[in-house]
């Protein structure tokens, strides 16, 4: 499990640290010397290496990669941009030992100095770091925008100067890196949209830096990796059908079948026992061929019965609910009994959600371990906030919403965000634009169902592998075919890789 940290519980990091006794300099020079190491491996042209600095710490680990560049031989040039009495101490004190080093040392004041960075060969961004916190304007927007059309290979100092260390948003202008060298553990905007853009390749360095373990529990957040996958149960030699539980499907409806099918066949490949899908009529047929590994549950519209559905839900272990159920007269009614009788552990998707947009009156805290899996659309009506406040506030938003509501979320976007009530977040860094194709999501709701019948104790941990594996199954897929011409259903011969 990686650790990501935001911009003030890396503040706290580099804090205790020193007060462990690590002195800023040695902090720094191993920051910068990681730097040239990076880059070197990499054997870039380092004939004309320009470095840009701004005022602060990140600017001194630009000049202490500027003289450790000099002390091997190269001749680097370094562009200073700020006011100098806004220089931080160790700032002024890299200069100073720089000053006795053969590096040229520009100070920019106007657009016209920037041509020096012209004949750069290699450019190492170190304007700002983690301590940006306000839209870059005048010279320093300037820069960015000029570098930015510079073609040699960029270097951004611990995250592209510009992006936004916890939301990934471009505050103004942000640099755009081949290749980020960020220090101790990843920042959350190294990996959002668009932030991740910017950062091109991150290389994560160890510089003597500890996780602090007293850290307010939003400032830190989990990536899963695939070893993670550990914490699934064994699968049993033993067992029976019944041993892997019985995972009710509440999807489809008369128009729409497809999403009943995806998140059925997901779960099935998912591990799952059984799986029986309560559907309209209309589905039985194509469903019958399409998965007749799973039993039917069938309702017509005009006879409606309740009872039907209460049986099913007895029979089951796990239930999913919402997938192509439409948002109709009967699908509320289906909603309601769910919401009125489950204490089985569930998984609300799609139009389950959207129903509960439509009739506020329905939510309440659920007395059953729930995972909901919206998208941005979904989630943006059913929590009444615009998509693009969920766009640059994704993480702390769907935080908060977590313990609001007592239920885990598992917030679909180009970067998943999973969140338990006043517990963990996770922040999902698998996946490409191959996920961004219909009834991906379906497929998605299938594998979470399927994963929290293996463990329905534990809804955090199958939402956060479930959105891991959706993940990685989008990234087979689409070495085997294109991210363009990935279709959901696709994605389901990926799934038996981490089952
Ligand atoms: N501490 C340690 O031990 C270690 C720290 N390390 C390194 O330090 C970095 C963090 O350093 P930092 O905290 O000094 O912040 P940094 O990103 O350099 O920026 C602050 C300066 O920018 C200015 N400024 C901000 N926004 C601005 C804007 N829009 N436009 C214009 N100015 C703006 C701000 O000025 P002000 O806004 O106060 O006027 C201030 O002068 C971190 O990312 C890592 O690289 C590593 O060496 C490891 C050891
Ligand atoms: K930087």
């Amino acid at each position: 499990m990686r650790v990501f940290l935001d911009a003030a519980a890396c503040k706290q990091a580099d804090e205790e640290a020193m007060q462990r006794g690590i002195p800023s300099p040695v902090l720094m020079e191993r920051a910068a010397y990681s730097v040239v190491e990076e880059i070197r491996k990499r054997e870039f042209d380092l004939s004309c290496p320009v470095v840009l600095c701004g005022t602060g710490n990140n600017g001194g680990d630009g000049a202490a990669a500027a003289r450790i560049l000099s002390e091997m031989g190269y001749r680097p040039r370094v562009l200073l941009f700020g006011d100098p009495e806004k220089y931080s101490d160790q700032m002024k004190l890299q200069l100073h030992i720089l000053s006795s080093c053969p590096a040229e040392v520009i100070r920019c004041s106007k657009e016209e100095d920037l041509k020096a960075c012209d004949s750069a060969t290699v450019l190492i961004d170190a304007l700002f770091g983690i301590g940006l916190h306000r839209d870059l304007t005048g010279l320093f927007a300037e820069a960015v925008r000029y570098v930015n059309h510079l073609d040699c290979p960029v270097i951004a100092v611990d995250i592209p100067s510009g992006v936004n260390t916890d939301t990934g948003v471009v505050c103004g202008a942000a640099i755009k890196a081949s290749l980020t060298v960020t220090f101790t553990c990843g920042k959350p905007g190294l990996f959002l949209f668009p932030g991740t853009v910017y950062a091109g390749e991150v290389v994560i360095r160890e510089i003597g830096i500890r996780i602090p373990e007293n850290l307010d529990r939003r400032r830190k957040l989990y990536n899963v990796e695939e070893s993670d996958l550990c914490v699934l149960p064994e699968r049993d030699e033993s067992g029976n059908k019944g041993t892997f539980r019985k995972v009710l499907c509440i999807t489809g409806s008369p128009d729409i079948c497809g999403a009943a099918f995806l998140s059925a066949k997901a779960a099935l490949r998912t591990g799952v026992g059984m799986v029986k899908i309560y559907t309209s009529e209309n589905n039985r047929i194509p469903l019958n061929t399409l998965v007749p590994e799973a039993l039917l549950s069938v309702y017509s519209e005009k006879q409606w019965e309740e009872d039907q559905l209460l049986r099913d839900m007895d029979w089951a272990d796990i239930i999913l609910v919402g997938c192509g159920l439409g948002t109709g007269k009967t699908a509320l009614k289906i909603l309601k009994t769910f919401l009125d009788h489950n204490h089985k552990p569930a998984v609300m998707d799609a139009d389950a959600l959207n129903l509960l947009a439509e009739h506020r009156e329905l939510m309440r805290q659920p007395d059953f371990p729930c995972i909901i899996t919206p998208h941005i659309g979904e989630l943006s009506r059913l929590l009444e906030v615009s998509v693009q406040d969920l766009k640059e506030n994704l993480i702390s938003i769907v935080s908060r919403s977590a313990d609001e509501s007592g239920v885990v979320f598992l917030a679909k976007d180009a970067r998943s965000v999973v969140a338990e009530p006043n517990g963990r977040v996770y922040l999902t860094t698998s996946g490409n634009s191959a996920l961004a194709t219909a009834g991906s999501g379906d497929v998605l709701a299938g594998i979470t169902a399927g994963l929290l019948a293996r463990v329905p104790e534990h809804p955090l941990a199958a939402a956060a592998l479930s959105a891991f594996i959706h993940g990685r199954c989008g990234t087979l897929a689409a070495e085997d075919r294109s991210e363009a011409s990935v279709n959901a259903a696709d994605l389901l011969d990926y799934i038996q890789r981490f089952s």
